[in-house]
């Protein structure tokens, strides 16, 4: 594995993101860089520094961003005010602010520094090192230190960081949609499990499908469909234009929020 550029990366937020992001950073074995992890979400922090050898549960948020070169902010919307209330960030720390609809303006405003912000998705698949995160801006260190993880996608500005911000909203649908299936097959008669297999068997079959970047997503559902078949038929039954419309109108509602 390339060695790690940045040695001492800091945790402030240590919830399902930033789990994954630890775990992540020990996937695959060889060297890690230390890790320093803020002490609240106190029982998944304990259980991360026992589980890896160089990962350090902090006495306070200060002392995360005092131990380290690189800083992930990953608490909650509503909680970032409190978390860096009073924290000194020195000009030599590089931020990474993973926040869900917090703009680097006004993370600048509330940190008063004047060192880089980048803005970044990691998705929870970063645990295994395949999630393409999103950064914006570009910022060399950041970028490799993602890269290293499974992808880094810069983007130009923060209004393209918001579409796929607002994109990433969309995965607990697809799994909910998966649910409904599943749901829908058992209450025909189908045992439970099986439909719950069958489901993750159909789907499972179509993420490997979807590693094929030599067709285009039209292309792929072309290739899956028989025209006057049963694909084609719920996808313009269900999928049809109003339900198009439905989905664009949420999306665009919730990019609206996020700017
Ligand atoms: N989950 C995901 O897939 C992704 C999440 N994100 C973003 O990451 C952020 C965290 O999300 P997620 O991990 O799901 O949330 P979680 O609720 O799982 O974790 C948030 C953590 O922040 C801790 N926390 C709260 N207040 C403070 C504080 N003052 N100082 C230090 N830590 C504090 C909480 O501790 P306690 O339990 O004690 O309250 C909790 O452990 C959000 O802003 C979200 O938008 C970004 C990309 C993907």
């Amino acid at each position: 594995m390339e060695e790690d550029t940045v040695k001492r990366i800091g945790i402030i937020g240590v919830g399902e993101i930033g789990r994954a992001i630890v775990t992540g950073l020990h996937h695959g074995g060889g060297a890690s860089p230390e890790v320093f992890l803020s002490p609240r979400g106190a029982r998944m922090a304990a259980e991360l520094s026992e589980r890896y050898e160089g990962v350090e549960v902090c006495a306070d948020n200060q002392e995360v961003v005092d131990r380290s070169e690189l800083v992930i902010l990953a608490v909650r919307r509503q909680d970032w005010h409190g978390a860096l209330a009073g924290v000194r960030v020195g000009g030599d720390r590089i931020v990474v602010n993973v926040m869900a609809g917090v703009g680097n303006d006004d993370l600048r405003r509330t940190l008063g520094t004047n060192a880089p912000l980048v803005r970044a998705i990691p998705l929870p698949t970063i645990r295994e090192r395949r999630s393409v995160t999103v950064v914006h801006p570009s910022h060399p260190e950041v970028d490799s230190f993602f890269a290293r993880m499974g992808g880094a996608l810069p983007v130009a500005d923060e209004a393209a960081f918001n579409v796929l911000s607002a994109l990433t909203g969309t995965l607990t649908t697809h799994y909910a949609y998966l649910a409904t299936l599943a749901s829908w097959a058992a209450d025909h008669g189908i045992a439970p499990d099986d439909a719950d297999r069958y489901v993750r068997g159909l789907f499972q079959g179509v993420g490997r499908s979807l590693g094929d970047e030599t067709r285009s997503l039209d292309r792929l559902a072309a290739d899956h469909e028989t025209p006057n078949g049963n694909n084609e038929r719920i996808r313009t039954t269900w999928f049809d234009p109003a339900n198009v419309e439905a989905l664009t109108k949420a999306l665009d509602d919730l990019l609206a929020d996020l700017a």
